[in-house]
C-alpha cells in the first residue's frame, strides 16, 4: 500500500480539513486571477483544455459553506471579497419563486408545502414532528398561511425553525385576490299589490276601531 501524504499538524489533532478539491474564496479568486492572465489555466475550461490539463479539474467558485473556513484563514482582502460578493451572489442565485398553482399542487402529507409571509417552506419532513400536530399544516395549504401562523403566536425558536424548511419565495401576483363577503342581494318582492294592501289596512284598522269605539259609547249613552 502507498503510504499518502504527510498529515499536517492541525490533521493530526484531530482539527477537520477540507476536502481536496475545495478552495477558499481567496484562493479561489487569485487562481481566476491568474488564469485570467493566462499564468494558471484552473477555473476556465477552455484554458484548461488548450493547456491540456484535465478538464475536470475546474474548480468551483467557493460555496457559503467554505466561507467561514476561508475567513479564518485569509487576510483583510479575502474577507472584503467575501462580504462583498460571493455570499450574496450564492443566496441570490439559491432564491426560486414559485407559482401558486404549483404550491397549492403539494397538499398533502407525504408533500407539504406552505405559503407564510410570501415565502415557501417544504414542511413535508416536519409533519411528524410539528406540535401543533399535522393536520392544521395540511389545512392551510392552497392557500397564503401567513394569518393562522401568526394567530397560533408562534414562539421565536419556532420562527428560527422555518429558515430549516424555506425553499424559496411565492409570485404574489398568482395568489387568488381573496374573495370579500359579498351580502345576499335584496330580492325584489313582485307583490306589489299585497304591499299596497298593506298599507291600506294600516291606515284603515286605527279609523275602524276608533269608529267603533265612537258608536259604542253613542249606543250605551242613547240608552
Ligand atoms: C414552517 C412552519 C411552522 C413551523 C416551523 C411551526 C413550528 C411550531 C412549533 C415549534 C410549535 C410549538 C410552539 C411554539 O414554539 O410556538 C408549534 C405549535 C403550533 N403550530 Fe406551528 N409551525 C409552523 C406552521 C404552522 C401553521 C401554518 C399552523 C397553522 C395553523 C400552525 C399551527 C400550530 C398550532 C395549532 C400549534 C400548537 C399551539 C399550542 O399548542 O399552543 N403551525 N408550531
Amino acid at each position: 500500500m502507498v503510504p499518502g501524504p504527510p498529515k499536517a499538524a492541525h490533521e493530526k489533532k484531530g482539527i477537520p480539513v477540507k476536502p481536496h478539491g475545495e478552495v477558499s474564496a481567496v484562493r479561489w479568486k487569485r487562481e481566476q486571477e491568474r488564469a485570467a492572465g493566462g499564468s494558471n489555466t484552473r477555473g476556465v475550461p477552455g484554458a484548461a483544455a488548450a493547456s491540456g490539463a484535465c478538464p475536470d479539474r475546474v474548480i468551483p467558485p467557493p460555496t457559503l459553506h467554505s466561507a467561514p473556513a476561508a475567513a479564518t484563514r485569509c487576510s483583510v482582502d479575502g474577507l472584503r471579497l467575501l462580504l462583498q460578493g460571493v455570499g450574496r451572489e450564492d443566496m441570490a442565485g439559491e432564491k426560486k419563486v414559485f407559482g401558486f398553482e404549483e404550491v397549492a399542487g403539494h397538499n398533502v402529507t407525504k408533500d407539504c408545502w406552505l405559503i407564510i409571509a410570501g415565502k415557501v417552506y417544504d414542511v413535508t419532513s416536519f409533519m411528524d414532528e410539528h406540535p401543533g400536530g399535522d393536520e392544521v399544516l395540511l389545512a392551510v395549504t392552497g392557500k397564503d398561511a401567513t394569518n393562522d401562523f401568526e394567530d397560533i403566536g408562534h414562539s421565536e425558536s419556532a420562527r428560527e425553525m422555518m429558515e430549516k424548511y424555506l425553499i424559496g419565495e411565492i409570485d404574489a401576483s398568482t395568489i387568488p385576490v381573496k374573495r370579500t363577503h359579498v351580502s345576499p342581494q335584496q330580492v325584489p318582492s313582485n307583490d306589489k299589490g299585497d304591499d299596497m294592501l298593506i298599507k291600506i289596512l294600516q291606515f284603515l284598522v286605527p279609523i275602524l276601531i276608533l269608529g267603533l269605539a265612537f258608536a259604542i259609547r253613542q249606543y250605551t249613552k242613547s240608552e
